[in-house]
Parts: structure tokens; sequence; C-alpha cells
């Protein structure tokens, strides 16, 4: 019940105003809005539940409900179907809030008699609905156990900000992983799918700052396939794609997980090697070299086969990243004057 309005309002503008906090989880956030729900409107239980298509729902689902313990991981989610509540579904996506008096009684609601709202004691509800982009989304569902009730204006007016809070908060979630899929694509090379050179800086600078303060080593290699002008010329640039994708996949399996491995351009990479020395970055980059050498790329009937030129370093934490950089591209360009398919230490 609404007695204390302005308190009421005080309340839920505090929870409000955690919609655009992504800090937050989404999660954590549904269930407190629906707490503040169920205290204002005294009723039983309240929950959240989220169609499965908004063109043509054939479902909901519930994904939060005052019933469950905040610190419990929910994955028994209870499921709606359109077949068994037709009613219900159809009142819904008219985007009407359903203010069910009497739950038994209500045609929108009947249909949970004998196998909801007898079991739980539930004789009265209150539907509103979550929109997004103007069409129905989902449901927020208040519950009371105390016999039919006169739901008031103020009281559905309410339910319905409710509602509106989570339509908002949804879409914020939405932008927010829209921003980062961003984020990643601008860091990553399309083709072979790797972290970028523009990743590569700033991650560099941060290994040298952490292996500085860790006082560990940090290596590099960077790797450059041999004349793959001639791959290029001889099967045309699309295979000369596919060679790149072979040489990325087969880098990964050879490297650790904890090392990084980038596409500098063309048929340049670089791989940072955390907590490596020279001489172990050395066996790394010969392992890499010996295992390029070793793939067989198939495209159709050809078998391309492909050398790798190899520079190692250690990176100088002292120095700026540029300096090592510059290091390993010299050790590469000595390996390619030295007869190529081979590993140098700048
Ligand atoms: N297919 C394909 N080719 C690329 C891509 N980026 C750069 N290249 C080609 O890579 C080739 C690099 O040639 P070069 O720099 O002459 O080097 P190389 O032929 O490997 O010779 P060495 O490095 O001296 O052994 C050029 O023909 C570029 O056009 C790409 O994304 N896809």
């Amino acid at each position: 019940m609404l007695n204390d309005l302005s308190e009421v309002t005080q309340r839920l503008r505090r929870v409000c105003s955690q919609e655009v906090d992504v800090s937050g989880s989404y999660q954590a956030f549904l269930q407190d809005i629906i707490d503040e729900g169920r205290t204002t409107l005294a009723v039983s239980r309240v929950s959240v539940w989220l169609f499965d298509d908004h063109t043509q729902p054939c479902f909901l689902l519930n994904v939060a409900n005052t019933d469950w313990s905040s610190n419990a991981d929910q994955t028994d989610y209870a499921k709606l179907s359109y077949e068994r509540y037709p009613a219900y579904f159809d009142a819904l996506m008219t985007g009407e809030s359903i203010a069910a008096h009497d739950a038994e009684t209500d045609a929108r609601t009947a249909e949970f008699t004998y196998e909801y709202l007898r079991p739980n004691g539930i004789t009265t509800m209150l539907d509103t609905v979550i929109f997004k982009n103007g069409v129905p989304h989902g449901i927020v569902c208040c519950e009371g156990d105390g016999g039919p009730r006169q739901w008031q204006m103020a009281e559905v007016s309410y339910a319905e900000i409710i509602a509106d809070c989570c339509s908002r908060r949804i879409l914020v979630s939405e932008l927010w992983a829209l921003q980062q899929q961003l984020t990643d694509l601008a860091f990553q090379d399309a083709l072979t799918g790797l972290k970028n050179r523009r990743y590569l800086m700033d991650y560099a600078d941060r290994e040298i700052s952490r292996h500085t303060r860790a006082e560990l080593p940090l290596s590099m290699v960077m790797v450059d396939i041999d004349h793959f002008k001639a791959i290029n010329d001889t099967y045309g640039h699309e295979v000369g794609d596919i060679v790149l994708q072979a040489f990325a996949s087969c880098c990964k399996q050879v490297l650790r997980t904890e090392d990084c491995l980038c596409r500098l351009g063309g048929e340049e990479f670089i791989a940072i090697l955390p907590h490596t020395n020279a001489d172990n970055a050395y066996h790394v980059a010969e392992r890499l070299r010996i295992a390029l050498s070793q793939e067989q790329i198939r495209y159709g009937p050809e078998k391309i086969m492909i050398s790798v030129s190899c520079g190692v370093t250690q990176v100088n934490l002292q120095l700026p990243f540029s300096q090592s950089l510059k290091q390993a591209d010299h050790a590469v360009y000595q390996a390619k004057a030295e007869g190529r398919n081979r590993v140098v230490r700048g």
C-alpha cells in the first residue's frame, strides 16, 4: 500500500538510479527493485519474466524472483508456455497491465487456478509489462495471498514504474554489451582473430610495468612468414589469407594461454611471453619455427608449406617498448639475411 508516498518515492528513486550503473550486475539490480516492490506493495512474491521471442512468444522465462536467495546461483528457471496459458499471454501482448483482483475468476489469470494459484495459495495478481522498443518484452508479476484484493490505481502505476525500470536496465545492459563488442573489435585483427598492433602497444606497457614491479623477465618473439608474397602470387590473395589463418591457429597451439600473440600487420606477428627470459624465449621460437615448418596447409588439392624467420629479444624493462620492438625487428632482418627459416637473438 502506498501510504507514505514520499518515503516510497525516495526509496524507489534510489534503486532506479542504479539503472545505468553497469558496474553492478543486472541480476542484482532486478533483485533490488523487486524486493523494493514486494515491500511497498505488501505482496507475497514479485518476479520478473522475459519472453523468449518478441514477435511470436512461445515462453516466458523467470529471470528474477523475490523467493530466490540473493547469493544462490539460480539455474532452474521456471518457464510458462503460451500453449498452456494462451489467455494470459494474449492479455500481456496487448501491453495492458493485468490487475486481477481475484486471480481465480479473472479470465486472464483463471488458467493458473489448479496448477499454480491453489497449490501456492495465490489469490490476487498484478502483472505489468516490460517493454522494449514499444513491444512487450517481459513482465513484472506481483502476487498476493491474502484473498482477493482491489488494486488501487496508484499501486498499478507503481508496479508499472518497476517494469519501466527493468526495461531501461535491460536496454542499458544490451548497449553496454554492444560497446564491449565494439571495443573488442577495435583491438582485434579481423582476418586471424588475433589481437592487433593497437592492443599490443597498450598491453606491452602494462606488462612492462607489471614485470618491473615483480622483477620478472619479459620476452618477445617476432615472427615473419618467409616469401609470403610468392604464396599470394602463386595461389592468389584468398589463399594467402587462409595461410595467415592457419599460421595463427598453429602458433596458438604451440604457445601457452598466457602468451599474447598479435598481428603487427601483413605477415608479421609478435608473441609476448610473460615471465620468460631470452633463453627460454629462444626455445619457444624454435618450437614455433619447427611446428610451422611442418604444418601442411590444405587448399583443395594443394598442400602449402611455409617457413618463418624469428627474432627473439628479452624486453628491456627500463626502455620504452618501441626500443625492444626495434631490436626484435632487427633480429628478424638478420634471420632473413642469413637465409630465412631460422631464429636469431636480438
Ligand atoms: N593474402 C594476404 N596478403 C597480405 C596481407 N597483408 C599483407 N600481405 C602481403 O604480404 C606480402 C609481404 O611481402 P614482402 O614484405 O615482400 O615479404 P615476403 O614476400 O614474405 O618476403 P620476406 O619477408 O623477405 O621473406 C605482400 O605481398 C603483401 O601484399 C593479407 O592480409 N592477406
